[in-house]
C-alpha cells in the first residue's frame, strides 16, 4: 500500500506563461516563489512551491503527492509495475526542477500523470499573497476519471486513500483527517478537473467573488456550500480553462471509527446546499 502523506504540487503546461503568471498572482493570490527559464513557481503556504506553470501543452497537467520515506518510492514503483502501470524514476535534474529529493512518475488508470515525491522543499519565506485572498494553502485536486468505480478501487486499494463521501459515483477521498485531498469526477478525458486552495473565512470567499467578478473572471459555481465537506466555496476559471476553487471550513474526520461515508445525489443539491448550480461539465450529468 502506497502511503500518500500530502498533496504536494501541481504542474501545468501553458501557452502563455506571462498571462498564467498574471492570473496566479493578481487574481488567484499566490506569490511568485521563483522565475526560471520557461517556468514560474508559485507558493501558497509554507512550502517552497505548490504550483508550477511551465511553457508547454496546457494538456500537460501533473499532480504530485508526498511520501514519507525514500524506500516508499521503490515499494510504490514495484507495486505499480506489478499492476501494469509503467513507472519512471525522475532524474536528478528533474527532481531539482521540482524542488524535491527524489520522485517517480506514473499514470493512474484514467491516464492522469501522477508523481510521488520524497522530501519536497519547504520555504524559509512566509507566504503572504500578492493580493489578500486569505489563502491558507493548497489543499486538494479534482481528477478526471473515465471509470469511477475502477479509479476509486485504484486509489483506495493501491494507496491509503479512503472514501469520505460520494456524490453519485464520484468519490471524495481522504488521505488524512481532511475530508478529501483527491476527488474523482466523471470525464471522457484525463486531466486535473479542479485545483483547490483553502481560504481563511467565508468572508474571503465573498470578497474574492466580488473582486474576480469585477475583473471579468468567469465564475463557474458558487458562492455556495458543499453538503459533503460543509465547506463554503467558489469555483472560477483560470488560464486555458482550468477550474480553481477556494473553499473554507472543510470538515475534518478526527475519529475514523465513527465516520461512515455518505451518499449524495449527483445533482446540484448534492454539490451545494445553498442552491447554487454548477456550470462545470464534470459536475453535470
Ligand atoms: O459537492 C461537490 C464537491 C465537494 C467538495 C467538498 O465537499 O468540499 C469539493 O471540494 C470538491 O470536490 O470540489
Ligand atoms: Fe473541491
Amino acid at each position: 500500500m502506497i502511503k500518500l502523506a500530502d498533496v504536494s504540487y501541481v504542474r501545468l503546461g501553458t501557452r502563455d506563461l506571462e498571462g498564467a503568471t498574471h492570473f496566479a498572482t493578481e487574481y488567484l493570490g499566490l506569490d511568485v516563489a521563483e522565475r526560471a527559464k520557461g517556468s514560474v513557481y508559485f507558493k501558497s503556504d509554507a512550502r517552497e512551491h505548490t504550483l508550477c506553470y511551465f511553457e508547454g501543452d496546457p494538456g500537460d497537467q501533473v499532480v504530485c503527492f508526498e511520501v514519507e520515506e525514500q524506500s516508499h518510492l521503490d515499494e510504490a514503483a514495484a507495486q505499480l509495475e506489478s499492476l501494469g502501470h509503467p513507472v519512471r524514476r525522475g532524474t536528478a535534474s528533474e527532481a531539482a526542477l521540482r524542488k524535491v529529493h527524489d520522485f517517480i512518475a506514473f499514470r493512474d488508470p484514467t491516464g492522469n500523470p501522477i508523481e510521488l515525491a520524497w522530501r519536497p522543499a519547504y520555504s524559509g519565506r512566509r507566504y503572504h499573497g500578492a493580493r489578500d485572498a486569505g489563502i491558507t494553502g493548497f489543499s486538494h485536486v479534482g481528477l478526471c476519471s473515465s471509470d469511477l468505480a475502477r479509479d476509486e478501487a485504484f486509489w483506495t486499494k493501491v494507496t491509503n486513500a479512503q472514501v469520505s463521501d460520494r456524490i453519485g459515483d464520484a468519490p471524495l477521498l481522504r488521505i488524512d483527517e481532511v475530508h478529501h485531498t483527491i476527488a474523482l469526477f466523471p470525464s471522457a478525458k484525463p486531466g486535473i478537473q479542479h485545483i483547490n486552495h483553502q481560504v481563511e473565512t467565508g468572508d474571503d470567499i465573498m470578497r474574492s467573488h466580488q473582486f474576480l467578478k469585477d475583473r471579468q473572471v468567469r465564475m463557474v459555481f458558487g458562492p455556495g456550500r458543499h453538503p459533503t465537506s460543509s465547506a463554503k466555496f467558489l469555483y472560477f476559471e483560470g488560464p486555458e480553462g482550468m477550474v480553481f476553487e477556494y473553499s473554507s471550513g472543510v470538515r475534518e474526520i478526527a475519529d475514523e471509527l465513527l465516520w461512515r461515508e455518505r451518499q449524495f445525489m449527483f445533482e446540484p443539491k448534492g454539490f451545494c446546499k445553498w442552491g447554487a448550480k454548477p456550470n462545470i461539465t464534470e459536475f453535470n450529468k
